[in-house]
């Protein structure tokens, strides 16, 4: 029967062995172990027509559930296309899904409710949101962002910012998607002061304080299992309803919307469950990776399938990425391969800094033969603004994946405008209220109070220094502060916001900001650098306002622009999963970017950042480019740790050299595993690869700069047994039994799990 399906359908596809394994297993649970490019989706479809056409399966026992909207829509589409002449099946998103339930139990309780937004993330659910909008669900105007922000005030007793209501809905979303109970939501990481009882407030809020139930976009989730898991009545309708469940994308999934498939299959436990646990990048808001490593345990009759076969990527590409994630501990042991022919070596580059790479990119970007198959990834969105300031003065067209424009709303780039807005006027009382409390005049919020009853169109700076009682050193900041702000006017934009800055003591008033409400210094020195950057050249302070709104323009219009015209595709790297290019330029690969420091400082941080490094290499066909820069935010930075280990596995380097020395310069890295020969340095490489492998998955070695201590037994994986001497920031000396001492980066060392603890001391002779 299978062979009769498929040799139909030859023609258009010719399943591999693993595929038609997938495919023929109908009944009872399945792992589908997916690498990228493996034919996920074609598999997918490929069982969904086998079913319905060979296995007597109704189209309308079959539900598809995917986590995006776009997913389910390109699942339907790719369905519709191989098996034109099949019933449609249902493809859905978990939230759709979910709704249904909700709706369902909250009907028969007569219990009425209204949605509310404020749901916002990288990919697929404001498109979700808005679909669920269409069916009339997102009636209500109280906003969840409302709601929060007042929630917000009420405990801190300040303003939040926008980038802390953004954390806090994160937090939010995390700790339900997790399904923590209440008492446990403080152990949750969160910067937000009290964020655990705002939470709860709001959740109480949304329960209680209405006079209908108000739902958010996590709610589905949350009382659609809730439901199940309570009205027995509730369940059996929904177990009844679906004979097979197919779940896409599954890596993305929280625990949640787990059990909510859990409890769909219970009876005949019928899930075909498709995931790469390489590629979840969504555990911060609560993706559960961990359950599909443990989805034996939940489903012990399970058969997991791996399907490791490429059919996106060169040989070169696939080659390197493979044993990059590698690197990974917790994780699936699975071996990417392909069939497909070798193609350009994979070329990293380290560049001085930001300007001079991006200065290189587009050079390349202007000859790039096919611009709508070609993309620049990066971390974080604030890469994309630099990039599109030099595409824009180039005539370069982009397609912008997930344009993000609060760097144009954000407080630091307003206040830049307010000084300089206040150079032109110092007449009007909002300008002079805002900018006064950011520079350092030391004047009190009475001070400036006082000056609003008496102010009618006079200078404020003279209003304040004639009718304000004020200490003498007050006074002449005050006329300092003045002088300089007279003077911006006439300056170009890059010296006024040096002088804002530094003269009048802007970035002191950072650090005290910073402090106060928890925000990431670094985080705030990226957009005042944007800001400089785009200041570069101009030469009136109206010429730099004019560019800015020139760049939110045209990063609205970028979104909009079509996809099929020519146009290079920008994207960080999490909306880019599932997508493929020919040529993919990765940027802006910095020690501090990729990791961050924050990841740093746990390993399974550092994993899930390693899965979105490996989400880049992935998506490149034939040409691949790492870029990486010498100076971050103004300091000088080493490249991502992972463009180092991309690099050895490119080009090993003699293990003989002490890790400290493998500093890369500007170099065009050749890549080619496969294609070296089989010499003995290539033999010696791959069973040093091997080892550290051997090492990191042991789970021996020590991974974190607070397991190391001075007179420590430690042993390294190339240089043997010797003891810990000196440990200082990075700098880590070893003395070692047959070496001597080495002065290595602990960084490094911790990365690659190259040390780990002995019990015999070494006897140092
Ligand atoms: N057995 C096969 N023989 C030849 N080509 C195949 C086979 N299976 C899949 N492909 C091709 O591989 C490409 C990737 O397939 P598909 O989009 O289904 O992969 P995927 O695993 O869903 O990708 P992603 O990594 O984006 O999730 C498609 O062009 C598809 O036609």
């Amino acid at each position: 029967m299978l062979e009769q399906f498929l040799s139909a359908k030859r023609k258009l596809i010719e399943l591999n062995d693993v595929q038609r394994q997938a495919v023929s297993h109908i009944e009872g649970p399945l792992l589908l172990l997916a690498s990228p490019g493996s034919g996920k989706t074609t598999t997918m479809i490929m069982r969904l027509g086998y079913m319905l056409s060979c296995c007597n399966v109704s189209s309308d026992r079959v539900i598809a559930v995917s986590f995006s909207k776009a997913s389910a829509a390109d699942m339907g589409r790719r369905y519709a296309q191989l098996f034109p002449e099949l019933p449609q099946v249902k493809f859905s998103t978990i939230h759709s899904l979910a709704y249904d339930i909700v709706r369902t139990q909250l009907q028969l309780e007569r219990r009425s409710y209204r949605m509310i937004d404020g749901f916002e993330s990288e990919q697929g659910e404001h498109e979700t949101q808005s679909a669920l909008q269409h069916e009339g669900m997102a009636e209500a105007n109280i906003s969840k962002h409302q709601l929060l922000r007042t929630l917000f005030e009420q405990v801190n007793g300040t303003q939040p910012k926008e980038e802390q209501m953004e954390e806090l809905k994160t937090y939010i979303s995390y700790v339900k998607n997790k399904q923590l109970p209440v008492e446990q939501w403080d152990t949750a990481s969160c910067s937000i002061r009290h964020a655990a009882q705002i939470a709860q407030l709001y959740e109480q809020k949304k329960e209680h304080g209405y006079s209908e139930l108000l739902l958010d976009f996590d709610d589905m989730l949350v009382y659609a299992e809730q439901f199940l898991s309570k009205h027995e009545s509730l369940r059996q309708r929904y177990k009844s309803r679906y004979d097979y469940v197919v779940s896409d994308e599954s890596q993305d999934t929280s625990l949640v919307q787990h059990r909510i498939l859990r409890w769909l299959v219970e009876d005949h436990l019928n899930l075909c469950v498709v995931a790469d646990d390489d590629q979840s990048i969504y555990s911060w808001r609560g993706a559960e990776p961990a359950y599909l490593l443990a989805f034996q345990q939940h489903y012990p009759s399970a058969k997991i399938l791996y399907m490791e076969q490429n059919y996106r990527s060169s040989r070169t590409i696939v080659e390197v990425a493979n044993q990059f994630i590698k690197r990974n501990r917790h994780r699936y042991e699975k071996s990417m391969f392909t069939e497909n022919e070798h193609a350009q070596p994979i070329v990293v580059k380290h560049h001085a800094h930001i300007q001079e790479e991006i200065a290189e990119l587009v050079q390349q970007l202007k000859h790039v033969e096919k611009l709508e198959e070609t993309a620049v990834l990066y971390r974080n969105h604030s890469s994309s603004l630099l990039l599109m300031h030099e595409l824009d003065k180039q005539g370069i067209p982009f397609y912008m994946k997930d344009a993000d424009d609060r760097f144009f709303k954000h407080w630091i780039v307003e206040d830049i405008l307010n000084f300089m807005r206040l150079s032109y006027t110092d007449r009007r009382f909002e300008l002079f209220e805002k900018v006064m409390f950011k520079m350092n005049v030391y004047v009190t919020k009475q001070q400036i109070l006082e000056l609003k009853s008496k102010h009618t169109d006079q200078s404020l700076f003279q209003l304040l220094l004639e009718e304000t009682t004020l200490k003498s050193y007050q006074i002449e900041r005050i006329q300092e502060a003045k002088a300089h702000i007279d003077h911006l006017k006439s300056m170009t934009p890059k010296e006024a916001i040096h002088k804002i800055r530094h003269d009048l003591g802007y970035d002191k008033c950072l650090d005290q900001i910073a402090e106060r409400l928890g925000f990431q210094k670094e985080r705030l020195l990226l957009v005042l650098n944007n800001v400089e950057v785009i200041a570069e050249g101009l030469s009136t302070l109206e010429q730099f306002a004019g560019r800015l709104k020139d760049l939110e323009k045209l990063q609205h219009q970028a979104r909009r622009r079509s996809q099929q015209k020519p146009a290079v595709t920008l994207s960080t790297l999490h909306s880019a999963k599932g997508l493929e290019f020919d040529t993919v330029f990765m940027i802006d690969l910095a020690a501090a970017v990729i990791p961050s420091r924050q990841e740093l400082s746990k390993p399974e941080l550092i994993e899930e950042a390693a899965r979105l490094f490996y989400v880049g290499l992935t998506r490149a066909r034939k040409r691949l480019e790492l870029h990486s820069v010498a100076n971050w935010q103004g300091s000088k930075s080493q490249p991502s740790i992972f463009v180092e280990e991309v690099q050895r596995i490119i080009n090993p380097v003699d293990a003989s050299v002490p890790e400290h020395l493998h500093v890369a310069g500007k170099v065009t890295v050749k890549s080619g595993l496969a294609g070296k020969g089989t010499g003995q340095a290539d033999k010696a490489d791959s069973n040093r690869l091997a080892a550290e492998q051997q090492w990191r998955q042991s789970g021996e070695s020590l991974l974190t700069a607070s397991e190391l201590g001075i007179g420590m037994n430690v042993e390294h994986l190339h240089f043997g047994k010797g003891i810990i001497e000196h440990l200082e920031q990075d700098k880590l000396s070893i003395v070692f039994e047959q070496y001597g001492t080495k002065t290595i980066a602990a960084s490094v060392v911790l990365q690659r799990g190259l040390l780990r603890l002995r019990t015999e001391a070494t006897i140092l002779t």
